[in-house]
């Protein structure tokens, strides 16, 4: 589904990357801090997650998501292929399994951006997980970045800032926070917790 390290030796489990989950409310800019660190640091992994929700202009199957149908969901999560999924808004989205742990093994630091449903089932099924919240400078600001993100009917965009309550009453269930003030401190320190810099 996804490529995978080739020829890479396996690293002992002791001396593995931790595996970093980057969780926030939609619009705070996960993936505007994501794109940043890795334009610097390609070799942070970022997985790609299977949804059924439609794409948005300029989004690539394989490389955002892996658009898959309500049936494909349904046999990748009956096969056991995910890590963890959950519905988020409308749609369901779901970690692949298989090449989160081989580039673990491989030595690889891999990157989740994943909702707080998903961050609930890392945290359980891989304890060493580091977990790491996204928070918005303020109410405000969330709600003018995601609407004036403009991908989003109205209809949706309140759906999703309703789902950002509950993401925001949940930050002190993860390992830091950081506020996302500025792209470029934020993904330096995001780097940083992932010992990558
Ligand atoms: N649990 C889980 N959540 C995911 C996964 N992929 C993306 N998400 C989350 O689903 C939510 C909606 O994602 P998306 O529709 O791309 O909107 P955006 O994050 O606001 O650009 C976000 O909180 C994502 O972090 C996944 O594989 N599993
Ligand atoms: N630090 C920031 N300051 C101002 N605008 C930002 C910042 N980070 C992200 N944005 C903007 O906010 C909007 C939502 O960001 P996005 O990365 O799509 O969020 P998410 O992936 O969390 O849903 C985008 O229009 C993006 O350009």
């Amino acid at each position: 589904m996804a490529a995978t390290p080739r020829g890479a030796t396996p690293v002992p489990p002791d001396e593995r990357p931790r595996l970093t989950v980057l969780s926030g409310p939609s619009g705070v800019g996960k993936s505007t801090v994501v794109a940043h660190m890795r334009k610097e640091h390609p070799e942070v992994w970022l997985s790609v997650s299977a949804t059924t929700r439609k794409p948005r202009p300029g989004e690539q199957h394989g490389v955002h998501y892996f658009f898959v149908t309500d049936e494909e969901m349904d046999k990748l999560i009956a096969n056991g292929e995910l890590l963890e999924w959950a519905e988020f808004a409308g749609n369901r989205y779901g970690t692949p399994r298989k090449a989160v742990l081989e580039h673990l093994e491989a030595g690889v630091p891999v990157l989740l951006e994943i909702d707080l449903q998903g961050a609930r089932q890392v945290r359980e099924s891989m304890p060493d997980a580091l977990l790491v919240f996204l928070a918005p400078p303020s109410w405000e600001e969330l709600v003018r970045r995601l609407t004036g993100r403009g991908t989003e009917s109205p209809e949706v965009i309140e759906r999703r800032l309703e789902a950002a309550r509950t993401e925001l009453a949940a930050e002190p269930e993860f390992d830091t926070t950081l506020v996302n003030t500025s792209v470029e401190e934020v993904a330096r320190e995001l780097l940083a917790l992932m010992n990558v810099v």
